[in-house]
């Protein structure tokens, strides 16, 4: 399994941290712009192999994209982040196109490859790397609802005073301060409804601090987090290299599903060896159905500035 990691920084290489501590891949190749990056950040991590016992093979090189030939998967990172204040869309005029030169490289060395996108706005930087592309729907994937959904059970676990390992829950929607669905109603502790444990307004607290996960990581590190996202998007590479057949939130191509069409946002998929194995319909009530629908609505808005921006 030969994985490429586009963009060294801090979410790239903590992304290639984890895959080689899983040491489930044997080669990733770690490539960005920026001269000479690239390979220090895999030189530093190849010295950690005697003391994390893995075999995994980092190499590092300077936009050389033959070195990423036959990858399997490939994850894009490459991009700026947002600072303090921002929000995630204002990042498209300088992400679009990167993302779109950087996916139309990795189609060219690797033609079977399935993407990852976390670069934001990410549900629109997954939907640009479709268009561009044109791939089979399954192979493009947008990473967000797995990273949110951890800092949902880590906000439940908080409120619950238990382990996270106790929690499951989810968030669906859109990958942003306000489009993000954390579906409380079916969270639970070991299988009993949170809702058995929490009053409503310590589960609304729960909800609007999970929404505004990255801006509060943001504000207290001066750029937006790296452990989550790099721990949740080396998940779905597992997921994918392992054929786990793993159930993630993910921001997928819908042709109808949810009643939505020609829009990447996240929503519940099983991820195996093809990459989205399946769309999971799960039954949402009312108030999260009018939710999605208006998270559905912000995520076409910003994808409307790819148009406007002539890149689609
Ligand atoms: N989807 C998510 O859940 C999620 C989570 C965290 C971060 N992000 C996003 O991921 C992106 C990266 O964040 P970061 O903190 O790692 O930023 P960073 O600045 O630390 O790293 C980005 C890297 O991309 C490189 N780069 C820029 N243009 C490139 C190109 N054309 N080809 C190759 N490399 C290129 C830069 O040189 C830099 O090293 C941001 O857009 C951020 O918003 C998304
Ligand atoms: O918050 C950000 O801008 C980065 C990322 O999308 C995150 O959720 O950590």
């Amino acid at each position: 399994m030969k994985v490429t990691v586009v963009g060294a920084g801090a979410v790239g290489a903590s992304c290639a941290e984890y895959i080689a501590i899983k040491d489930f891949a044997s080669e990733v190749v770690l490539i960005d712009i920026k001269e000479g990056f690239a390979e220090g950040k895999a030189m530093d991590l190849m010295q950690t192999a005697s003391l994390n016992s893995f075999d995994t093979k980092i190499t590092g090189t300077t936009n050389d994209y033959s070195k990423t030939a036959g990858s399997d998967v490939a994850v894009i990172t490459s991009g700026i982040p947002r600072k303090p204040g921002m929000t995630r869309e204002e990042l498209i005029s300088t992400n679009a196109g990167i993302v779109k030169s950087v996916a139309e490289n990795l189609i060219k060395h690797s033609p079977e490859v399935i993407i990852i996108v976390v670069s934001n706005p990410m549900d629109t930087m997954t939907y640009l790397a479709h268009k561009a592309l044109g791939l089979p729907k399954h192979r493009i994937i947008g990473m967000g609802g797995a990273l949110d959904s951890a800092r949902f059970k880590y906000r439940l676990s908080e409120a619950l005073d238990c382990p996270a390992s106790d929690v499951d829950g989810m968030v669906i929607g859109g990958h942003s301060d306000t489009g993000m669905i954390p579906l409380t109603r079916l969270a639970t502790r070991n299988s009993v409804p949170v809702s058995k444990f929490l009053s409503e307004d310590k589960l609304n607290y729960v909800l609007e601090e999970t929404k505004v996960g990255g801006a509060t990581l943001t504000k207290l590190l001066g750029t937006s987090a790296w452990y989550a996202p790099g721990a949740a998007v080396s998940a779905m590479v597992q997921a994918i290299a392992c054929d786990t057949k793993k159930m993630f939130p993910c921001s997928c191509m819908l042709e109808g599903e949810y009643g939505l069409n020609d829009i990447c946002i996240g929503v519940p998929t099983i991820i195996g060896a093809k990459g989205v194995e399946e769309i999971v319909e799960i039954e949402l009530d009312g108030a999260e159905k009018a939710k999605l629908e208006e998270s559905a609505a912000a995520v076409s808005k910003t994808n409307g500035v790819l148009t406007e921006m002539n890149i689609i």
